[in-house]
This record gives structure tokens, C-alpha cells and sequence, in this order.
């Protein structure tokens, strides 16, 4: 936390602590314990002060959707490789830590420390939300919607940090849903305005957070929300939005871009926005979606509420905020100053190998965790779509129940598969990127990465995807060791490193058959899009010939004497060409 923000820790409910605790002499005997919510605080006039305005020049990074390069335009187009068809800060920075950890029974958890103790009915919400929460499970409020309900119901504008599985995306939403139902809705308007909009950066989390809206929505009857999301047929999204427009859109960028310039009416529509919610904040205001989140921006009306929300804001996001939001934004941190941003309850390892050994390490990795678990739901991410393909079919060869999503597997696919694995237990899903941020699988017992991940921030929402609602999970990161170089980024973070499982002959003759096994196409674009994503990995990348002779190794793994040639203007467009030891064609 940057010098100038304002700690405050808080324990019980917002609005109900505004009226127990009116008076400065109580609030502050709280504070010294840590047990005060911003809005007692604030009306006390203990308040958040604005944080000085940084001036630090935004440090641009280049980013990876999907592990796919993007610095190699037609070999994987900006369009292929992310998810997609797939003023200085000056804002008030509350920094809120869980009070007292509280054990969540009813949230099925080991450690419900997610959970406030304030109650939905304890809030100044109207009827029909309470009851579409009450409807939904809600009993207490998670920290996160403690904390920022009373802020967004004032109207602020705000930047929401919490970790995941918390409960984010119902702290945007009921706020917002209830900012809709005060305004005037007219019935059988050929185009009604679309009032709140919310952005993801993935498919998958788009058609989350609507069926989370609908749930809020169910007794709104004037209310309904619709999604626009890549990999459908735009004329099928224009004819049901004419048939039955929503205020409530929940969007992927790119598809959004296309209805501004595509469908007629849209743009007038979008006039209507009073709220808009970046989801997975800094993913859509880093450089892979910045340019159609400016346009969106540009096409919605100044004078709106605006939402950032994640389980990570790096410095230079909050740098960045005043494209999207208002001077006097409100940031809320409810990670406590000096805790990890990851679970406690997760138990995160990595281990380092050569990466011929990768295969059978994962094989006997989960060969374990299944025999120890009947319920077993692991995730399994891998650096490319390609290589997520690669290995999905390794794993199924040792008939291991697997499940493969990816951005090159067709929209209805992808549906199914998350479908499947939300409802199933006893799977193994074999992921890109799609699925590390902000899907709400529950129950997942293990995480597993291979290879380093983009960067920290996809570390944290990648592991993020076990020990949600404060259930137990491990995390296992397998790396090269060329690659532990990556664990300087994360060392704040409680990793310890595991012992890599002693060879087994049987094992290893096992795995060698199964690599054999899989089809020569798989294996050379699995190689390709490998060498595309270490290439744009600035440590990795910078040395050419030292890659090739990694990109050697990697092919070695898949079982190839030689490695596959690639195509000659491939080459060129990754920089790589009469780089000695990779193979044109
Ligand atoms: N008040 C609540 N009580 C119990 N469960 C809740 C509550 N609010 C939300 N949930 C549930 O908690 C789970 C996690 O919520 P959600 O997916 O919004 O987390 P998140 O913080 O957005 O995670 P991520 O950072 O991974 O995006 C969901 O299954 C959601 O239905």
C-alpha cells in the first residue's frame, strides 16, 4: 500500500456498525482493535484521505491471453491469441482487513473468514433483492460486499481489491441492481437504454456473472440481462437483443466493439449506461484489451458510476484508473496490509525439473491425488492453447478422465466442458487462460501449473480457482530450471518447494508410449506456439539461440529426435528467422 492510504481494518457490518457505534470514543477503541467499518469510520470523520497523485510513468507490459504470443501477427492474431472473438490517482484508499475470523458452517468451509457477520437483511437493500439473495443462499455479506456496498449505494466510484472466490462479483452486481430499480423503466420501448454494463475479459465469465444476475434479478420483473460474447453469430446476438432488449448487458470487449460498429441502434443504447463494471479489472485495462475498452469508454456517458473489481491491481493499474473512472474514486482493499494475496487454507508447492521429466512428474502427481481423493476436480493450466491440446491428449493416452478447454475449441465446446466441470466431480480439466480468471468452479481440489505463468497477477487468479469461499485447496507450479528464475516474482507468497518423485522405470516406459501415441500435427503446433510464447517472455526471449536450444528440449519431451521445421514467414514474423537450431520449412 502506497504512503498516504488510510488502514482500516474492519470486523462487522457497515451499516448496521453506522448506528451502533455513533460516536468517535467507541469507534476509536474499535479502530485500535481493528473492528471498524468505513461507513462508521466515515461518520466520525475518520475517512479515507486522498492518496497523493503518483506521477510514475505507466510501465506498458506487454501481456499474453492465452499464452499465445502477440507480437507474431498473422501465426497467432491478436484475435486468436486473446479471449476474445474473444489522471493521476487521486482516489481514497480504504485498506479493510478481516476482523475476527469467523468459521463459515453454512458456507461449507473450513475457514469462512470471507464472511462478515453483517447480514443481507441487516442492509439498506430493497425487497426483492433480499429476497433473490435469500433465494440464492446469501446469508452474510463476504468482506468485500461489506465493505464496498455502502460505498457504491453513495454513488462513488470505486476499485474494488479482494481475493478470490470472495464473493466480487455480487458486490458489483447487487449494488448496481439496486442503482437500476430507482429509475424509471418503460415497458415496450422499441430500443430501451442498456443502464449497466458489465465487461469481462472471458467468455466463460460472462455467462457467470449473467446467470448471477438473473439470480439477483428474480423478482425485478421489470429488469432482465443479456449477453454478447465471442465465438456466436453476431445476426443471432443483434436478433435477440431486438427481440428482447435488456438493460443489464454483461460483455466480452471485442464482441462489444462489433455491435457499436455493427448493429444498428447499439450505440444509442449504450447512452442509457448509469453503471459500468470492468470485471477482472486490470486484465481489461492492460494492453491486450486497452484499445476496445477505450472505445467502449468513449461511446458510454461521462456522467456514470464506475466499478473496478479484481483479485489483483497492480500499482500501475491504479495509475491507470482514470481512463475508466472519476478523480475521487474510492479504492478498497480488503486484503490486509502484509497478508498474502493469496488463501491461507491453500497450500501452494512447486517443483523443478528437466523438461523431459514434466510428463511423468504430472502423471504420477495426479495418479496420487486421485487415489487420495475420490472427489478429485483438478486444474491443470498450461502456457499455450496449443500445448494445452498436447497435453490434454497425453493424459487422456494414460486413461486418465480428462477434459480439454482452450480458445481454439469451437464456443459450444468450450460450454459444455465448463458446464460439465461445474457440475462433476472426478475430472481432470486440461486449461488455457480462459478458465484462470474469475471462473466459479466449486470444489476444485488441485491446481496445477506448468511452465511460468504470464506474470504474478496470472499466478494468483490461476490458483484462484481452488480454495474459493474459504475451502481448502493446493497449488502445484512445475518449472523448468530455467524457469525458477519466475519465483523471485512470487516470493512473498507461501511456496515451498516440493520433492520431485523418485524415477519409476514402469512409470516412465508408461508415459514414453503415451507421448508416442499422440499425433505428429499436435505435437509440431504444440512446439510452434511454445517457442511463440517463451520468445515474447522477456527473460527468456532476449537470448535467441539459447531458446532454440530450450525449444529443443521441449520438442525432446514430446518424444522427437528432431525438432519440427516451421514455416519460413512464421519464423520471420516471431523475429526468429537463421536463428541456428530452429528448422524453417
Ligand atoms: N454472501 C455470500 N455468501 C455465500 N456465498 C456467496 C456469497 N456471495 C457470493 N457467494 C458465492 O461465492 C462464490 C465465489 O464468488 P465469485 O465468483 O463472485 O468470487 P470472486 O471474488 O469474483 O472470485 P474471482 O476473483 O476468482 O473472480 C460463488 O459461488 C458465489 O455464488
Amino acid at each position: 500500500m502506497a504512503s498516504g492510504d488510510l488502514l482500516l481494518r474492519t470486523h462487522a457490518g457497515a451499516p448496521v456498525l453506522a448506528r451502533a457505534f455513533p460516536c468517535r470514543l467507541r469507534v476509536s477503541a474499535r479502530r485500535r482493535r481493528g473492528l471498524v467499518s468505513p461507513l462508521a469510520a466515515a461518520k466520525v470523520g475518520v475517512a479515507g484521505r486522498a492518496r497523493p497523485g503518483g506521477a510514475a510513468a505507466v510501465q506498458k507490459r506487454r501481456r499474453r491471453d492465452e499464452g499465445e504470443s502477440l507480437s507474431f501477427s498473422r501465426v497467432v492474431t491478436r484475435r486468436d491469441a486473446v479471449d476474445e472473438d474473444e489522471e493521476d490517482v487521486e482516489g481514497e484508499a480504504l485498506q479493510l482487513g478481516v476482523g475476527a475470523v469467523t468459521r463459515g458452517d453454512e458456507a461449507g468451509g473450513v475457514d469462512g473468514s470471507y464472511l462478515s457477520d453483517t447480514r443481507f437483511d441487516q442492509c439498506v437493500i430493497s425487497s426483492l433483492s433480499l429476497k433473490a439473495v435469500e433465494d440464492a443462499g446469501y446469508e452474510r455479506m463476504t468482506e468485500v460486499q461489506e465493505a464496498t456496498l455502502p460505498i457504491i449505494l453513495q454513488g462513488k466510484d470505486v476499485l474494488a481489491k479482494a481475493k478470490t472466490g470472495t464473493g466480487k462479483t455480487v458486490a458489483f452486481l447487487l449494488p448496481a441492481i439496486e442503482v437500476l430499480s430507482t429509475l424509471p423503466h418503460q415497458r415496450n420501448q422499441l430500443r430501451p437504454p442498456i443502464n449497466l454494463l458489465v465487461m469481462c475479459p472471458t467468455r466463460e465469465l460472462a455467462n457467470q456473472v449473467a446467470v448471477e444476475a438473473r439470480k439477483l434479478l428474480k423478482y425485478h420483473r421489470s429488469l432482465g440481462v443479456q449477453v454478447v460474447i465471442g465465438g456466436t453469430r453476431l445476426t443471432q446476438e443483434q436478433r435477440s437483443m431486438q427481440a428482447n432488449p435488456c438493460q443489464i448487458l454483461v460483455a466480452t470487449p471485442g464482441r462489444l466493439k462489433d455491435h457499436l460498429e455493427n448493429t444498428p441502434g447499439f450505440s444509442t443504447r449504450l447512452k442509457g449506461v448509469k453503471v459500468l463494471v470492468l470485471d477482472e479489472a486490470d486484465r481489461l485495462l492492460d494492453m491486450g484489451f486497452r484499445r476496445d475498452i477505450e472505445k467502449i469508454i468513449a461511446s458510454i456517458p461521462r456522467e456514470r458510476q464506475t466499478l473496478l473489481f479484481s483479485a489483483t491491481v497492480p500499482e500501475e493499474v491504479r495509475q491507470i484508473s482514470h481512463v475508466a473512472m472519476k478523480k475521487d474514486y474510492r479504492f478498497i482493499n480488503t486484503v490486509i496490509e502484509g497478508d498474502e494475496e493469496t488463501h491461507s487454507q491453500v497450500s501452494q508447492t512447486y517443483m523443478v525439473a528437466p523438461l523431459d521429466l514434466h510428463f511423468s512428474i504430472l502423471y504420477d502427481v495426479l495418479k496420487k491425488h486421485v487415489a487420495e481423493d475420490a472427489d478429485y476436480k483438478v486444474i491443470i493450466f498450461c502456457t499455450t492453447a496449443m500445448v494445452t491440446k498436447l497435453v490434454a491428449e497425453v493424459l487422456s493416452q494414460l486413461k486418465l478422465n480428462i477434459r480439454e478447454i482452450h480458445s481454439r475449441k469451437s464456443q459450444s465446446a468450450r460450454t459444455k466442458v465448463s458446464d460439465e466441470f461445474r457440475k462433476s466431480k472426478g475430472l481432470i480439466l486440461v486449461s488455457s487462460d480462459v478458465s484462470a480468471r474469475g471462473v466459479d468452479y466449486p470444489d476444485v481440489t488441485l491446481v496445477i501449473q506448468i511452465g511460468i505463468p504470464a506474470d504474478r497477477e496470472q499466478y494468483i487468479h490461476r490458483l484462484g480457482r481452488t480454495g474459493r469461499k474459504g475451502k481448502e485447496g493446493q497449488g502445484l507450479l512445475l518449472l523448468a530450471p530455467w524457469e525458477k528464475y519466475f519465483l523471485g516474482t512470487v516470493k512473498d507468497l507461501s511456496i515451498s518447494e516440493a520433492a520431485v518423485p523418485s524415477a519409476d522405470s514402469s512409470v516412465e516406459t508408461e508415459v514414453k508410449n503415451a507421448v508416442r501415441k499422440v499425433e505428429m500435427k499436435s505435437k509440431e503446433c504444440a512446439y510452434q506456439s511454445w517457442l511463440g510464447y517463451y520468445n515474447s517472455n522477456k527473460t527468456i526471449g532476449r537470448d535467441k539461440s539459447r531458446l532454440a536450444h530450450l525449444a529443443e528440449e521441449f520438442s525432446q519431451s514430446m518424444g522427437l529426435a528432431v525438432p519440427p521445421a516451421i514455416p519460413r514467414n512464421i519464423l520471420r514474423k516471431m523475429g526468429l528467422n537463421n536463428v541456428p537450431g530452429l528448422r524453417s520449412s
